[in-house]
């Protein structure tokens, strides 16, 4: 079985490209030499930055718009990759790359015009942390595309200010008088607020660690479908397709692909052999540890990663009842276990807080509460979400959490297995909301350490509360807490 794809890990479009040589590191040395850019990557450029100006003005969501304006667009897949990489590259690296452009531009670049300002923002993108593009190539990318959509004096503003910063060198320079924070915040491109919140949560070194993971674009992988074929067997057919795969260091069902493209697009994901997931996600329903013949309810469902992999697990018997509020997103776990061939999942949708009304009480043996949070996990996929999230949303979104968990914990069995899970950082949502539910449930214990998952994890991810948080930093993969409580009574 090949992959019949072809794409190249760079090239998906709207997916953030796997990280590679070409980057450089957090902060690269402008003047260097080399051949010019090609004319294509001009179209590249000039996409990138439509979608830029886009995101800034109409807060439209990057990943959307990428996917549908590179589907109009007919660059190559090469092309299409570049795009994507100055698209999440320019969101990511934003408050640096404004920073040293603040020291450079006689105005201050919120002055500028939009376009003229994320033009600056991409090509400085490039000088800094792109190392297959010579700087001068960009400073002359740049100016074309100044003197196409501008006037001479706009060109000549752009040219002067690239050329400024390739002749200061190493950047950024950040004044000794900054906070630690502050350092932080400038030198890796996060919201002040958000790392003050880490530096307290998990101290300074960890922060400044989660700040720079965040910034890298995360790997491929895999979750291969046990019922058809081993992991061991499904590796050595990646390796004899000349794939660069390696098993997960974070899940036995993993598999990690460098550079190999969009995996969705393979008749290995069409016959239903691997479903593309985070390592971090596949740990979820092993801590559930759903058997054979089971009643299982998973209440915030979509697109179905989790009940796919619960499905898996349980050999296609018994029974999975997959809710989520939105209707046409229940219909995406309908597909996915269609195409695994699982047959025991039955889907819904409704309000998870009304599910405890739709159901008798104590009629689910395993219950899975991957609740909707912050995101603040997954912000190397979805760079956005830096600059999109508040201190109140993580507030509100953790009340939310701690009623759906009150909420559908009435449904569990006595004796059986609840496993609250978010792909967020903040131990509001996380800690915090399983520490309340605990203190008012005394029919409830913490049953995390003692299950394999945590056993396997113990020496990297961190005990959070009666949970496991794994941060960014320790695997590479997405930032995620998994609690694992059992009822008593
Ligand atoms: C973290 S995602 C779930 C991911 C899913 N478990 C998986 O592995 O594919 C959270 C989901 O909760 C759903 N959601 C948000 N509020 C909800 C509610 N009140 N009731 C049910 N589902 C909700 C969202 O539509 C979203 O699909």
């Amino acid at each position: 079985m090949q992959p019949d794809g072809g794409r190249n890990g760079a090239g998906a479009p709207g997916a953030r490209p796997a990280g590679g040589s070409a980057r450089k590191g957090t902060a690269g040395k402008p003047a260097r030499s080399g051949a010019a850019g090609t004319r294509a990557a001009e179209s590249a450029r000039e996409a990138a930055l439509d979608i830029l100006v886009r995101v800034e003005q109409q807060g439209a969501y990057s990943n959307l718009l990428l996917n549908s304006s590179l589907q109009k667009t007919a660059l190559s897949r090469e092309d299409a990759g570049l795009a994507t990489e100055l698209v999440y590259g320019s969101i990511s690296r934003l408050l640096t790359l404004d920073y040293v452009l603040d020291g450079f531009v006689s105005k201050g670049i919120a002055k500028l015009q939009p376009w003229v300002r994320n033009l600056l923002r991409l090509s400085l993108y490039q000088i800094m942390y792109l190392d297959r593009i010579p700087s001068h190539a960009a400073v002359n990318e740049a100016v074309n595309i100044a003197k196409k959509r501008g006037h001479q004096g706009i060109s000549g503003m752009v040219n002067g200010v690239l050329r400024s910063v390739l002749r200061a060198g190493e950047l950024p320079v950040l004044p000794e008088n900054l906070s630690p924070e502050q350092r932080i915040s400038t030198l890796h491109s996060h919201p002040l607020w958000m790392v003050k919140q880490w530096a307290a949560e998990y101290g300074l070194d960890a922060a400044e660690a989660m700040c720079a993971a965040n910034n890298e674009p995360p790997a491929a992988s895999v979750r291969v479908n046990l019922t058809m074929i081993s992991r061991d067997a499904l590796l050595e057919q990646m390796l004899e397709a000349g794939l660069a795969a390696s098993p997960s260091l974070v899940s036995p069902y993993g598999i990690v692909v460098k550079g190999g493209g969009n995996l969705a697009l393979t008749s290995w994901y069409r016959d239903g052999y691997l479903s593309v997931q985070d390592e971090s996600s596949m740990l979820v329903a092993e801590a559930v540890a759903p058997e054979p013949g089971m009643r299982v309810l998973d209440c915030c469902a979509a697109p179905g990663g989790k009940s796919a992999h619960m499905g898996e697990l349980m050999k296609d018997e018994g029974y999975i009842y997959a809710n989520d509020l939105h209707p046409h997103k229940a219909r995406l776990i309908a597909d996915q276990a269609q195409r695994l061939g699982l047959e025991c999942i039955a889907t819904g949708s409704t309000d998870a807080l009304r599910l405890a009304q739709t159901f008798e009480p104590e009629s689910f043996d395993r219950i899975l509460l991957d609740a909707p949070c912050s995101g603040l996990g997954v912000i190397r996929r979805k760079p956005d979400l830096k600059w999109r999230k508040q201190p109140e949303d993580v507030a509100s979104v953790a009340a939310l959490q701690a009623e759906l968990l009150q909420s559908v914990s009435r449904l569990l069995k006595p004796g059986g297995i609840l496993v609250y899970s978010t792909c967020t950082t903040e131990q509001a949502e996380n800690s915090s909301v399983i520490a309340e539910f605990l203190g008012n449930n005394p029919g409830f214990t913490s049953a995390t350490f003692t299950s394999p998952v945590w056993k396997r994890l113990e020496e990297t991810a961190l005990a959070a509360g009666e949970g496991l948080q794994l941060l960014p930093q320790h695997y590479g993969s997405d930032g995620f807490y998994i609690s694992r409580l059992q009822r008593l009574f």
